[in-house]
């Protein structure tokens, strides 16, 4: 039989990327700041508009846009997680057409200038109350996927950069004829991480986790295992990250990390009759590239694997 000639659609989705909204709170004196950049992604019954135009069922992406402004001001925002499931509810159990809503959200960290984080309130001290520098550390992300029926709720970090000076070897691997790495008994271990886990919360679910507190928590122990872990590859503190995750934190079932190998060359300094040891403080080239890049999936026993293998636009 010859192919069909007919084009059909596929898989389809549309909605309004990268909303900045930055909601205000006051205390009084003191200010909050929350930060995010929202992109709302709706799919359902959208055959028609595709096929002949008819916009009967489409929501337009200028509304998805105001709705975030506005649920921002409305029900304030208390984490991404929570801004998320409003508006994934609010697009799906509102509109006839729409089947599933997908909420990204990436949020930026503020800290008070002049007053390391705290929320000072002391008289006269009205100045830090307000001023705020971004927070150069990393981007927060979160996914949340409602179907009607089912939640799927990511959350993740990107661009979190640590570096241990010590403590780090790699040897014992394969060695072919283009091998020419020589083996580490001592080296730097740099990564940038890139990290995205998945909640087991459903909406059902008494147990609604503190969302911003479980993010600090998860956060917390892959720095510690970063920091704690003697390493002999790249992997096995990969690893070590994950485990800590899903073994403190009973509501994450899955961890998946990407995270490149920031590679640390010792810098020949013979030409000009100097010495160069990681033993007793090296000098070294920071590489951009090219770097390995190490990445998997740490799972709670029986769990499944959800996160997708590529996280880049997660
Ligand atoms: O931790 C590492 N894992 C590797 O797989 C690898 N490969 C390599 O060249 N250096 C390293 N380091």
């Amino acid at each position: 039989m010859s192919p069909s000639r007919k084009a059909v659609l596929g898989q389809n989705q549309y909605g309004k990327a990268e909303t900045r909204v930055v909601k205000v709170t006051r205390d009084g004196s003191v200010h909050h700041i929350k930060d995010l950049n929202v992109s709302v992604s709706l799919s359902g019954d959208m055959d028609e508009v595709h096929y002949s135009g008819s916009n009967a069922n489409v929501l337009p992406t200028d509304t998805t846009k105001n709705t975030v402004f506005a649920f921002a001001r409305e029900h304030g925002i208390d984490s991404a997680e929570q801004f998320g499931i409003h508006l994934a509810r609010h697009f799906v159990t509102g509109q006839e057409a729409i089947g599933t809503a997908r909420i990204r959200i990436e949020e930026y960290a503020w800290d008070r200038i002049g007053a390391s984080g705290s929320d000072s309130r002391t008289a006269g001290a009205d100045e830090i109350n307000h001023s705020f520098v971004r927070n150069g550390r990393e981007i927060r992300t979160a996914q949340i996927t409602f179907d009607g029926e089912n939640w799927e709720i990511l959350t993740g970090l990107k661009d979190l950069t640590v570096l241990n000076s010590t403590n780090s070897e790699f040897w014992g691997y394969v060695k072919d004829r283009y091998t020419t790495l020589p083996e580490a008994y001592d080296r730097i271990l740099a990564t940038d991480v890139s990290a995205c886990w998945r909640h087991n919360w459903t909406s059902d679910d008494e147990r609604s986790p503190d969302w911003d507190s479980s993010y600090q928590q998860a956060r917390r122990h892959i720095l510690e295992a970063f920091a704690e872990t003697y390493s002999l590859s790249l992997q096995q503190t990969l690893f070590q990250m994950g485990s800590r995750v899903v073994e403190n934190l009973p509501e994450i079932d899955e961890i998946r990390f990407s995270l490149p190998n920031n590679h640390h060359f010792l810098v020949d300094l013979e030409p000009f009759g100097l010495t160069n040891e990681n033993a007793d403080g090296g000098v070294y080239f920071a590489a951009d590239r090219p770097y390995g890049l190490i990445e998997a999936t740490v799972l709670r026993e029986g769990a499944q694997q959800r996160i997708p293998v590529d996280m880049t636009n997660l």
